[in-house]
């Protein structure tokens, strides 16, 4: 189980994290929504100790991290896959010596062994013909793939995706949910997904927790949560328009009118151009 208990952490005058508390169980997928820069990536670096809490604990199956020693700390990060944002694969080495990397590290199998691992791993996430390719022949979302052969490799216990769909086609993204929805059914990975697209969201997650001013606002299985009333979480899964960049509006029926007002204004000048344009003698371009 990974467990946070109410934990706090600022840089600067930036306090991020305040008061985050979240329970992930076994087995379980948890998706982490929010909006962008509220510190879900900042959560889950905690879990592998690459950030330190300022308040509060963070535990990972019975350990409490933030107070492990580094030989400790190292040995519980191998039960731990981390799939990143950008894939972040070596460029000078192969996809087979790339996912092989961890393997090395752990230094616990022989040469076969790893061999036969990263030929398991690659055949998981279905590419089993690209262990003598440089990363740069492969798509974006081939490279999200092997970022998670990687992970995969190692038989972790658990595995943490930072946005791992975003930036690819809906396809692409629907091929990385259904791994994620595998990796969890047919090895028993419990998974921590952070995502903005709420379909890979409802895809692939058990539960879902929206993080909020440095706190969970809600947490709760996926119907729970599309069938919330709190006006701040439906707002945020319905995808509605606020007009103050990030800054959610709450009495949302404002904002709509606002923003369609909007729409609608662009939409006439677009079109008082054209017509324009068609009046002059040559037409449109
Ligand atoms: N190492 C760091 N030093 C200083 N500030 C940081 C550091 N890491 C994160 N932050 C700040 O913490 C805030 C939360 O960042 P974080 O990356 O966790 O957001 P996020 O919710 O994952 O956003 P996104 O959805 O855009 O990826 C941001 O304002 C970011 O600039």
């Amino acid at each position: 189980m990974i467990e946070f208990k109410d934990v706090h952490k600022a840089f600067g005058p930036k306090q991020v994290l305040r008061g985050f508390s979240l329970q992930v169980e076994e087995g379980e997928t948890m998706v982490i929504i929010g909006y962008s820069g509220t510190g879900k990536s900042v959560a889950i670096k905690h879990i592998v100790g690459l950030l330190e809490p300022d308040a509060g604990e963070v535990w990972v199956d019975g350990k409490r991290v933030d107070t492990l020693a580094r030989k400790d700390l190292y040995a519980l990060r191998g039960s731990i896959g981390y799939v990143f944002q950008f894939a972040a694969l070596f460029d000078s080495m192969t996809i087979g010596e790339n996912v092989a990397m961890g393997l090395r590290k752990q230094g616990t199998l022989s040469e076969s062994e790893i061999t036969a691992r990263v030929a398991e791993a690659l055949n998981l996430v279905d590419l089993p013909d690209v262990q003598n390719r440089m990363p740069a022949e492969l798509s974006g979302g081939m490279r999200k793939r092997v970022g998670i052969a990687r992970a995969i490799a190692l038989r972790p216990k658990y595995i943490l995706y930072d946005e791992p769909t975003t930036g690819l086609d809906p396809v692409t993204s629907a091929t990385i949910d259904a791994l994620m929805v595998r990796m969890r059914e047919q090895l028993g990975v419990t998974g921590i997904v952070i995502t903005h697209d709420m379909r890979s969201a409802y895809t692939v997650g058990t539960r879902i927790a929206m993080l909020y001013e440095g706190k969970v606002r809600a947490v709760g299985t996926v119907k729970e949560i599309q069938e919330t009333t709190d006006p701040l979480i439906r707002q945020f899964i319905e995808g509605r328009a606020t007009l103050e960049g990030s800054a959610p509006l709450i009495g949302t029926d404002a904002a709509l009118k606002a923003a369609t007002e909007v729409g609608a204004a662009i939409a006439a000048e677009v079109e008082a151009e054209s017509e324009q344009a068609t009046a002059r003698p040559g037409g449109l371009r």
